[in-house]
């Protein structure tokens, strides 16, 4: 891919699924703006392969427009936005009220005002997309996490709404995950309980979600679709 390529922004891409997917468009010769709340190794690696790095806090609107001007300053062009950034929050007995406003404002407020500050920098005249990085759990609701996934439910509820404001210039669709990869906290019994879960009863990891981005990127045809990516929870 041409190095003056218009940049593919992910939010939120320190670690795990971001940061891989972040380093797989490196690989494809594909420019890369990150954002990151966290100054962790995978952001000095990206830094030294290339990519743009921006800091950004999407816990309020400041730190959302911030961000923006911070991008809109980096670059004048986008090739995609992947909204990947999150929070994965119990609500706190006490603190149920702050709890539903962060993951509102990190998962549905923070792409919100994204994909509106940022659409010109999409508009330029080659393909453009949005990917909205959502979960398969907003297809059931949670009874552990009610706020983390109304959250994602209405990240899916935009990908329909800006897939028909945007088309046919930009495509708008989403990825909604069950398991990818654990968390290093997560204990053995807990793994069996959420491997049980599924039809396929694994943790792929998160070259899954790329193969998902990729395709989403690659095929012109396709808009206002989130991909399941859940392992056949839904057949349990
Ligand atoms: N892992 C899984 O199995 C699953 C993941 N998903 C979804 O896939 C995506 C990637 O998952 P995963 O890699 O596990 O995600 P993480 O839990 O690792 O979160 C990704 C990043 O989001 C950033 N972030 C969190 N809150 C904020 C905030 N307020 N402002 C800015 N950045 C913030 C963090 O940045 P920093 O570290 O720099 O502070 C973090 O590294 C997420 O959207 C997640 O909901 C869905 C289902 C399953
Ligand atoms: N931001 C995050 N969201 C989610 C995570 C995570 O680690 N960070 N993990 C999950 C779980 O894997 C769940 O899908 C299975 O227990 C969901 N969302």
């Amino acid at each position: 891919m041409s190095p003056s390529a218009a940049p593919i922004l992910i939010t939120g891409a320190s670690q795990r699924v971001g940061l891989h997917c972040a380093e797989r468009l490196l690989d494809d010769g594909q420019p890369v703006i990150i954002s990151y709340r966290t100054e962790r190794d995978g952001v000095h690696r990206l830094r030294e392969r290339g990519a743009c790095v921006i800091a950004a806090d999407f816990s309020d609107e400041a730190g959302i427009l911030a961000f923006i001007e911070r991008l809109k300053a980096a670059t004048p062009h986008l090739r995609a936005i992947v909204h990947n950034a999150s929070d994965w929050l119990t609500e706190a007995p006490g603190h149920e009220a702050e709890a539903f406003q962060r993951m509102f404002s990190v998962h549905m407020l923070a792409p919100y005002l994204i994909n509106l500050h940022a659409e010109a920098l999409l508009r330029h005249g080659g393909p453009a997309d949005i990917v909205h990085i959502s979960d398969d759990v907003a297809r059931k609701g949670s009874e552990k996490r009610i706020a983390y996934c109304a959250s994602k439910a209405g990240l899916d509820n935009l990908t329909l709404s800006f897939a028909a404001r945007y088309a046919p210039a930009i495509k708008v669709n989403g990825i909604a995950p069950a398991l990818v990869m654990f968390n290093d906290n997560d204990d053995a019994a807990y793994r069996e309980k959420t491997l049980a879960k599924s039809a396929l009863g694994i943790e792929p990891g998160a070259e899954v979600v790329y193969q998902g981005l990729r395709y989403l990127l690659d095929n012109p045809y396709v808009t206002g679709t989130t991909l399941t990516l859940n392992g056949g929870r839904h057949l349990k």
